[in-house]
Formats: structure tokens, sequence, C-alpha cells
């Protein structure tokens, strides 16, 4: 597909000369689809990604099957595109979930924290203590294995029980989970409710705490269309990594207010408008955004897509 009118490259001196983009269509998209999507349709969805430029894909979640259907074909699924030449992280909330992966040659795996009590009971039937307690071994085994940990931590900004979660609470797992261990951590706008001036605090306490930015990706919900706003917040931070789903797939199914991620399309819009390398052929990913909702049967939230992959401006 051939991109026209792509915004005119305005560098910034306060950003990043380069982001990487940490693609969680696949995993964080495909576990909250309603259907269960074919694992073939999956290894394209993911083939398609790396061909379009993506780097780091993620690809699967070995969790307990009854927790997440729609990724219980997390062993078929691997060995088809482990050959990729990516970064293909993997979610284990267990030493059940690291064999699992391990034994199927995964190098990079993620931990998930939740800063509230409410969603680690719902998503990980544990308290936010016992949580940390059942990954420590995770971390160390993966590292005892030279196998790269991130560790996410969702509900850092509100959480659709408790309201608006305190920022020491949040700076608090964060700590735990870097002291564990945890190369880098993900920080999650599980319920899309942040806003750019609450990121910049919580990104400025967390430094405050030994937690800097360059140990940071950030992960946000669209679903106050604050996105966007709050990852340039983040970029003006020092944060050069950034989570996005292909599409604005996404959600999550232990917490219902979740909705779609941001987009990866938007964000490279942006990026590149702001002259921040990605090295991502924006034309493919649109291509591949489109694919997936013809596959999914319905149309992709993201505006990018829907602007690129108007019939004007299909391919030439
Ligand atoms: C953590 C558990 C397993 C605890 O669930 P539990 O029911 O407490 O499990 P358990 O430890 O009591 O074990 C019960 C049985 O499950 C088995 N089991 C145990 N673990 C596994 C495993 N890994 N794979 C396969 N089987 C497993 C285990 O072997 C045992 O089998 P039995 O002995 O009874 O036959 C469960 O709560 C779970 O799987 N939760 C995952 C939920 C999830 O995946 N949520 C979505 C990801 S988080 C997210 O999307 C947010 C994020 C990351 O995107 C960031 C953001 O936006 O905030």
């Amino acid at each position: 597909m051939t991109v026209p009118g792509l915004p005119m490259a305005v560098p910034s001196r306060d950003l990043p000369t380069r982001v990487r983009i940490h693609e969680v269509g696949a995993r964080d998209g495909l576990q909250n689809e309603k259907a269960t999507v074919p694992t073939e349709v999956k290894a394209e969805f993911i083939r398609r990604l790396a061909d379009a430029g993506l780097t780091t894909i993620e690809a699967t979640s070995f969790v307990h099957p009854k927790w997440v259907p729609q990724l219980a074909d997390a062993e078929a699924l691997f060995p088809t595109v482990a050959d990729l030449p990516v970064a293909l992280p993997v979610l284990v909330p267990n030493e059940r979930g690291l064999d699992r992966a391990l034994g199927l040659g995964a190098r990079r795996v993620a931990v998930f924290a939740s800063a509230t009590e409410s969603f680690a009971k719902a998503n990980l039937n544990r308290t936010v203590d016992e949580a940390l307690a059942m990954f420590e071994p995770v971390v160390s085994r993966a590292k005892a294995a030279s196998v790269h940990v991130r560790g996410y931590l969702s509900m850092c900004f509100g959480d659709p029980w408790e309201g608006a979660v305190p920022i020491p609470q949040v700076v608090k797992v964060c700590r735990a989970l870097l002291d564990m261990g945890c190369d880098e951590l993900s920080l999650g706008d599980t319920i899309g409710v942040a806003t750019p001036g609450h990121v910049v605090a919580l990104l400025a306490a967390l430094d405050e705490a030994g937690v800097p930015p360059t140990a940071l990706g950030v992960h946000f919900h669209d679903t106050y269309g604050q996105a966007l706003a709050n990852t340039l917040a983040a970029l003006q931070q020092g944060v050069t990594t950034v989570d996005a789903s292909a599409g604005g797939l996404g959600g999550c199914p232990y917490a219902k207010s979740a909705t779609g991620n941001l987009a990866t399309e938007d964000l490279v819009w942006m990026l590149r408008g702001l002259g921040i390398d990605t090295g991502i052929d924006l034309g493919r990913l649109v291509a591949t955004s489109t694919w997936m909702a013809s596959q999914l049967g319905r149309p992709s939230p993201s505006r990018t897509v829907r602007a690129l992959s108007h019939e004007d401006t299909e391919e030439h």
C-alpha cells in the first residue's frame, strides 16, 4: 500500500531520536476477542507484523487455558513463529507457565503484577504480595537461564473497583519488581483513564525512587482518547519503549472497562511527524491491520488505519 501525505517530520530537541515499539496485538489484542482466532491466522498476523518492521512482538501467554481460552493454543502457535528474526516475548504468571515457555525455547518472558488488590484477585487469584511471591521463582529461574524478563504492572492510574490509584502504591510494586530482577517494567493504564499530568507525576515519583524512565515502557489503553497524549508526555520524560497494538486491538478479559490499546499505526504516525525513527513500514502495517480486521469481521478502531485504508488510498 502507498501511504499518501505522510506528516512532515519536525524533530523536537526534548524527545528521543529512536523509540522501540513493543507490539502487543497478538497477545493483549487477541486475548480479549469473543471469538477464538484460529492458530494459523495468529501466526500469519505475527509474520505480517514482523514483515512490517516490528522487532518486538508479544506472541501469546502461557497462562491457565481456562482463564484465557483465546490463547489456549500457545503450545501450537509459538513453534510456528519461533524462527522469525524478532523478539517474541510471552506472558508467564507462574512456574508452570515458565516451564511451558522455556520448553518451547522462549527467550523473553513477562510476569504481570497489579498495583491494586482488586485486580490482583480478579486477574491472578492472589493478593498483590502473593502474586509477587509467585513471580519471584519465575524471575530468578528465567534470569539463571539468561532469559529477558519484563514486569508488567497493571492499574497504574485507575482501577474499576478502587478508583484513582495512589502514586506511592504504584511505586512500591514497581520497586519490588525491579528488586526481584526484572530487566524492564511496563506501566499499564489498563482501563485507559490516565491523563498526561498524571503520567508526568508518576514518572517523576518513580525516578525519585530509583526507577529511571530508561527502565520503563508505557502501556496505554485508549478508552478516553488520551493514549497518544499520554505517550507524548512519557517520551518528554525520557521513556523510549512504548507498547501498542496493531489496529488498536485489545483489552483485558479481567477488567471489563479495558478497551483497545493505543493503535500502533496512530503511534507510528505521530512519531513520524516528530522525526522519531521506528523502522516501521506504515503501509504494510495498515495492510496487516486491515487484513486482521477482515478476519475478525469488524473494522479497526485505529484512526490512522481508517484514514489510510480508505479506497482512494488503496494499493496503486
Ligand atoms: C495465575 C493463575 C494460573 C492462577 O490461577 P489459580 O486458579 O489460582 O491456579 P492454581 O495455582 O491454584 O492452579 C490450579 C490449576 O491450574 C494449573 N495451572 C496453573 N498455572 C498454569 C499455567 N500457567 N498453565 C497451565 N496450567 C496452569 C495448575 O497446574 C493446577 O492444575 P491442577 O493441579 O488443579 O490440575 C490464573 O489466575 C491465570 O492464569 N491468570 C491469567 C490471567 C490473564 O492472563 N490475564 C490477562 C493478562 S494481564 C493483562 O492483560 C494486562 C496487561 C499485561 O496487558 C497490562 C495492562 O493493560 O494492565
